[in-house]
């Protein structure tokens, strides 16, 4: 057509002939006709093309999108509102970011485990980026890049294994496991005491501890929160929210923090030679530091080294600590689960012992009120967000290579038509329907750890110290509120959704034990010397 037009052409433009005019003129046009028509034709059909193929969703501003009538506070609420209007798979736009949400167990199937691979991907924020020492950790490094593999294969086969978490049992009973320093103080000194080998030594640990739990929360907050600059690079620089400074000051705490860490690793193995069992994994990750440049098969940069640390320090004692707050509000508005609980550990533990990590597996009440906790109040409601790698069709939509897909177990998780009245508090469920019970991400209505390929690696550890916690927790003491306090049961969002207000317990004594009395002093006091842990007692 066009080697046409441009014989033509010269033929069109000759004005010697007027006889030809008329004729020339009524061609001129239909052929402008005919050039706008199938620019028409075709400019509609492509458009037609790329507005069916996407998932159906809201209608938002020019320029912004969605982003204006989303609110910040609780993405996984407004997410399950725009779920009931616009089904199980809906697109929304925020700036020129496109984002699509999943909310059934169907597609959240298609998507980690029919294309684990291609969804294996992260859009990490800006916020992640700076917490994570520019994505050298595991959370929102590349599943391309080959070290995330290697990251992972580090934490799970030479840090988390059973093996180690058992030998490390010793450790961890040795001195955060008192009953004087539970929840964050407890999970924080179980990280510390794994990475380390044994404990922070004095001011500086409490310092530490203390800097880490708020720097550790705000984070959590900082990354969950959509951020313009992530939507519009091109403002970036000027950090409109200024979620980036606030980020980055984070980081440099932590970075001081960790790296006054790592000193005392390197001061620790020169005075002296530490044995196998007392060998912390902060070593091991120094040892393959080390030997980055030799022939090694796990080496790691010093930043990866950081970005670990950041994952199993605050990625793990985050998690724990607030499933052990949402754990503990939920028995303590219910009693007579409360009670079938306490009447659990005092068969299998006996009511003058504390509890010891062997008691766990014949805890099945207590792991199904965790369960029913986890489906709840997943600690993460949107999972890690994803992004497809290449553009992939699900569910007869297609997901482009680059949009940012979240996962909304929050809403999975309270789906009438999966669970039965889902708003309450029912552990006999995980009790009486074995389908129900897998956790670890091969049951699609019920992924509290996630599922595929960016699954949580941290599990052993994280389910091991929140079941411990919690049941020395309850075995311990008998629990109540504050006089005239009602229990505020609202989520705070963010990546990780803890609390809004924090659990305020007063604790008795429940066993005869004199060291148990002893260990309540002890939290007492420990918890009126700071404010950093949210379980206050008084
Ligand atoms: C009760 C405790 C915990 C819960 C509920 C939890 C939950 C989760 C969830 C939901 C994810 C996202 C999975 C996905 O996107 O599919 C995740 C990822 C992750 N978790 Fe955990 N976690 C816990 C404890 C831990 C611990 C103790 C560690 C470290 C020792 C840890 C390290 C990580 C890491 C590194 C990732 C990112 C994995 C990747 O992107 O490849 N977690 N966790």
């Amino acid at each position: 057509m066009l080697q046409t037009a441009y014989t033509l052409y010269p033929w069109l433009l000759d004005l010697s002939k007027p006889k030809d005019g008329l004729f020339r003129a009524i061609l001129s046009f239909v052929m402008v006709i005919l050039a706008i028509s199938l620019w028409h034709l075709w400019f509609v059909k492509k458009s037609k093309k790329i507005v069916a193929q996407l998932p159906p969703g809201p209608r938002g501003l020019p320029i912004v999108g969605y982003l204006p009538f989303l609110g910040t506070d609780n993405l996984h609420l407004s997410f399950t509102e725009l779920a009931a209007t616009y089904g199980p798979i809906f697109k929304l736009w925020l700036g020129n970011k496109l984002c699509v949400v999943i909310s059934s167990p169907e597609l959240a199937k298609e998507v980690v485990r029919d294309h684990d691979v291609t969804f294996s991907e992260r859009d990490p924020p800006i916020a992640a980026q700076v917490a994570s020492f520019g994505c050298n950790d595991i959370s929102f490094d590349s599943y391309s890049n080959p070290r995330w593999k290697n990251k992972r294969k580090v934490l799970a086969t030479e840090l988390l294994t059973n093996a180690r978490l058992n030998a490390c049992y010793g450790l961890r009973r040795e001195q955060p496991i008192d009953i004087g320093k539970w929840t964050y103080l407890v999970a924080l000194n179980a990280a510390i005491s794994m990475i380390l080998g044994g404990e922070l030594p004095g001011e500086k640990g409490a310092a530490i501890e203390g800097n880490l739990k708020e720097n550790s929360s705000e984070s959590m907050v900082l990354m969950g929160k959509p951020n313009v600059s992530d939507i519009f690079p091109a403002i970036a620089r000027f950090d409109i929210q200024g979620i980036e400074r606030r980020m980055r000051k984070i980081n440099q705490q932590f970075n001081r923090l960790l790296e006054s860490v790592i000193e005392m690793a390197i001061d620790k193995e020169k005075d002296m030679k530490s044995s196998e069992q007392k060998l912390g994994f902060l070593e091991l990750l120094l040892h393959l530091e080390r030997n980055n440049n030799e022939d090694n098969a796990s080496p790691l940069t010093m930043d990866e080294v950081k970005g670990l640390l950041v994952d199993i320090l605050v990625g793990g004692t985050d998690t724990t600590t607030t499933m052990v707050e949402w754990t503990m509000a939920e028995l303590m508005q219910r009693p007579e689960i409360m009670e079938e609980v306490k009447k659990e550990l005092s068969d299998v533990v006996g009511v003058n012992n504390t509890v010891e990590e062997f008691h766990l597996s014949n805890l099945s009440y207590l792991n199904a009120a965790i369960k029913e906790t986890f489906r709840l109040h997943p600690a993460l409601p949107l999972l890690v967000p994803r992004c497809p790698g290449r553009s992939v069709h699900l569910n007869g939509y297609t997901i482009p290579k680059g949009s940012r897909l979240f996962i909304n177990m929050w809403c999975i998780h309270r789906d009438p038509g999966i669970w039965e009245n889902p708003l309450e508090f029912r552990p006999e469920r995980f009790l009486n329907d074995p389908d129900n019970s897998n956790h670890y991400g091969n049951d699609f209505r019920f992924m509290p750890f996630g599922s595929g390929r960016r699954k949580c690696p941290g599990i052993p550890l994280g389910e091991k110290l929140l079941f411990f916690i919690l049941a020395s927790l309850l075995h311990s003491f008998e629990w109540r509120l504050p006089h005239g306090i009602v229990l505020d049961m609202s989520g705070k969002f963010g990546i990780v959704m803890k609390k809004k207000e924090p659990i305020l317990l007063i604790p008795t004594p429940r066993l005869t034990n004199l060291d148990i009395k002893n260990a309540k002093k002890t939290m007492i006091e420990s918890l009126i010397c700071t404010l950093i842990i949210k379980f206050r007692i008084y």
